[in-house]
């Protein structure tokens, strides 16, 4: 990959402080300002060529359309809704994130509201706080023997899964491509949404927002669930839809919701936010200070290695190099473009939450277009293995989805296409 030249980088929210040290100490001049309207960021953009952003920057098309040189946006954090990704694609930003950097403080405040909810703590603490002594108000239940639904076992979920066992729960889920044979090892059986709902007395959302998450948890689904269902969104807004939450904490078929997250942030549905069976947080997820530190640190140097011509890691959109765009095969909310030549496969060094792997990877895909043909995954992890390339774990997503992309993930950063090259040719005969 070639050196890009980045000069100047705006952060325009709070990051870590660490994230403007290592920028500067690689030559990069850095500004931060906070609280910017949308005006003014589209006044400042055109003199940067970075932009380093946590959620609540709305890098519009509008933004992005206004920026004169920028190359890059980088996203302290993991989710890149408030990126309008596309456009930035197109005028080829490239957009990267950090995924790992907050799962476990995002893990912890979702089993902090789990348990919250099961205790009233929040509820208790005011009452107390207003003079109260009240015993009998705030009868609650244990989380031992209770049955956990996780809707996303990416990261996040299996995280949150490992510690709430360790009380005594059982764990179920959902996930369409973290495999049902990889989260049985970590203690999650994986089953239909519809066999999921009656199930659950708790379920915990962990999916990025995107088309076929938005109101997941809808009047369909809660009239589906066990009466008194209690829910938690750490994830994002409009999973849960909030109407739908509303009307099913009104007639208590859900028992109570610990929300984070929000459709609007900050919430205008106050009458969400008041009611006496939710407790809700500022969008905290990853406000820890460790979280904070490792997602200042690895933008930074991400972005430093783009600089050097070291590789893309953590993008969720790269340059393009070709004509087609295979993201939109994918149904993921990232977009990837890259060269197809002839529907043979194409390495690209892409961010693998895209894919939300089970274990941790480089953030090398490899992508192969194919006859929507599962049987042809083995020939080409064989033809792999044959080439000593290491796999950490391969899923074929676009096959489940009834489209045609097979995604390999690889263990180690292969950084030469070249040395891919036979492979190349094999597997686009292997597709063909
Ligand atoms: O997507 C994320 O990383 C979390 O929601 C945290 O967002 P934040 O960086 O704005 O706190």
């Amino acid at each position: 990959m070639a050196p890009i030249s980045i000069k100047r980088i705006l952060i325009s929210e709070s990051v870590d402080p660490c994230c403007k040290k290592i920028l500067q100490e690689n030559g990069i001049q850095v500004t931060e300002k906070q609280n910017m309207s949308k005006d003014d960021l589209i006044a400042e953009i055109k003199d940067y060529d970075g932009l380093v952003v946590r959620s609540a920057t709305k890098v519009t098309a509008d933004v992005i359309n206004a920026t004169g040189n920028l190359q890059i946006i980088g996203r302290a954090g993991t989710g890149v809704d408030n990126v309008d990704v596309d456009a930035a694609t197109k005028k080829g930003i490239i957009v990267m994130n950090t995924p790992s950097g907050n799962t476990i403080s995002a893990a912890e405040l979702t089993c902090t509201l789990l348990m919250s909810l099961s205790r009233h703590v929040p509820q208790a603490a005011m009452s107390m706080k207003a003079g109260n002594w009240d015993r009998k108000k705030f009868m609650g239940a244990e989380m031992y023997g209770k049955i956990l639904g996780i809707v996303g076992l990416g990261r996040i979920g299996k995280e949150v899964a490992t510690r709430m066992q360790s009380f005594g729960m059982k764990t179920i889920g959902y996930d369409p491509i973290t495999p049902p044979e990889v989260t049985a090892t970590w203690g999650v059986d994986q089953m239909s949404l519809e066999q999921l709902w009656p199930q659950c007395d708790y379920i915990t959302v962990h999916t990025p927002l995107m088309p076929s998450t938005a109101g997941l948890l809808n009047d369909t689904s809660f009239a589906k669930c066990k009466k008194g269902v209690k829910v938690v969104n750490c994830a994002r807004g409009g999973i849960i839809d909030e109407d739908a939450l509303l009307r099913a904490l009104e007639s208590g078929q859900c028992g109570g919701a610990g929300l984070d997250v929000f459709v609007e942030e900050p919430p205008k549905n106050r009458a969400l936010v008041n009611h006496p069976n939710v407790i809700s947080c500022p969008h905290l997820g990853a406000s820890t200070k460790e979280a904070q530190a490792r997602c200042g640190q690895d933008i930074a140097l991400q972005i430093v290695d783009m600089v050097m011509g070291k590789g893309l890691v953590g993008a969720v959109s790269i340059r393009a190099q070709g004509e087609t765009q295979i993201g939109s095969n994918l149904e993921r909310p990232y977009r990837a473009t890259g060269s197809v030549q002839g529907g043979a496969p194409v390495l690209l060094e892409l961010n693998h939450s895209v894919f939300r792997q089970p274990v941790s990877l480089t953030g090398n895909l490899l992508f192969f277009k194919a006859a929507a043909s599962p049987q042809l995954l083995p020939s080409v992890t064989g033809l792999l293995a044959t080439a000593g390339v290491e796999m950490e774990s391969f899923s074929a997503p676009a096959a489940r989805s009834g489209d045609q992309w097979f995604c390999v993930g690889l263990s180690s950063l292969l950084g030469d296409l070249g040395a891919l090259k036979p492979l190349v040719k094999e597997a686009a005969q292997l597709s063909v």
